[in-house]
């Protein structure tokens, strides 16, 4: 019998993307490419009589808050595992900016449940649910599919089981982002015009470089009509250095590459250090 279980996922910053309506929610999402980041989410979870979920944010200076008490998409989880916990889920970064916080989520807390209460369902299976929940809860497309491994991935079918390219080991030098405050995903999501803008800026290819990555991201950013003036503002100061950047998608914020990002970026906000994981979600510790 196991008393507590923690696991933790990457969280994932896209730079473009466009949703593919499928037949099931299994094939539902979306195609684009992004960076799985080594900052995500840590589920804590033990067993509850009702399910409770807190979610805890660490801030610079290392303090730990509660930020909400409910996550939807996880009370989702539960309530499809017929299970109830306490789940405490902890990052570094802030939600609603592009992150992908609530995929890694989702795929922590799913890992966990599964391991606190031997349901033994494979990873495919916890993938499966969690995407299932992004979807239902339109929380993300594509953030689920891409954080099952590391490295700079291209989407080429939307879902889990979609054709997924990993780019690993990439010559990443220095990568920063700075955020403006959040986007929530859902309003952009359940948006009809601000969704056709996105589909008509899709760059259709994979990119085959960080560099690359980001020039397709930014034509992406500059036709998808989601550039805020603060975004736009941190844009221009890039293109003045030289810094390859774009929006991270989607949050009110900038992501940028190069030994000079962090001092330009460092005008308009304090900059978080960016690592390209190199794995995907994965069990922690379970306590018996
Ligand atoms: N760390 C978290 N722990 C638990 N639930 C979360 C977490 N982050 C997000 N969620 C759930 O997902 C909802 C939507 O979050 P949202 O998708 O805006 O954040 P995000 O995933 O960080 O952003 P993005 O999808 O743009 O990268 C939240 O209201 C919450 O219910
Ligand atoms: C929709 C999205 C940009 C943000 O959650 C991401 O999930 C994606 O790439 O599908």
């Amino acid at each position: 019998m196991v008393d507590r279980a923690v696991a933790f996922c990457p969280g994932h910053i896209s730079g473009y993307f466009r949703r593919v309506k499928g037949t099931s929610v299994q094939t539902t999402g979306s195609i684009g490419a992004g960076i799985v980041i080594s900052a995500g989410v840590e589920a804590t979870v033990v067993p509850a009589d009702q399910p409770q979920v807190q979610v805890r944010e660490v801030d610079r200076a290392g303090s730990c808050s509660t930020v909400l008490t409910a996550s939807p998409p996880i009370a989702y989880v539960m309530d499809r595992l017929e299970v109830t916990a306490a789940v405490t889920t902890v990052c570094t970064f802030p939600i609603g900016a592009g992150f992908g916080l609530s995929a890694a989520a989702l795929l922590s807390a799913t890992a966990a449940l599964n391991v606190l209460y031997d349901l033994g369902l494979s990873t495919h299976q916890v993938t499966a649910l969690a995407h299932e929940a992004e979807i239902v809860h339109q929380t993300g497309l594509g953030d689920v599919a891409a954080c099952q491994g590391g490295g700079l991935v291209c989407r080429e079918g939307p879902g889990p089981d979609g054709t997924i390219t990993r780019l690993q080991d990439l010559m990443a030098g220095s990568l920063c982002a700075v955020t403006f405050g959040p986007l929530p995903t859902p309003a952009v999501l359940k948006s009809g015009p601000a969704m056709a803008a996105v589909e008509a800026a899709f760059p259709a290819r994979c990119p085959d470089s960080l560099v690359d990555f980001f020039h397709l991201s930014r034509q992406f950013a500059e036709h998808s009509g989601l550039i805020t003036p603060e975004v736009r503002h941190a844009l221009s100061l890039c293109d003045r250095a030289g810094v390859p950047a774009s929006m991270t998608m989607l949050g009110n914020g900038v992501f940028a590459l190069g030994d000079s990002a962090v001092e330009v970026l460092s005008a308009v906000g304090e900059p978080f250090h960016l690592e390209i994981a190199s794995g995907g979600f994965s069990i922690q510790e379970h306590v018996s």
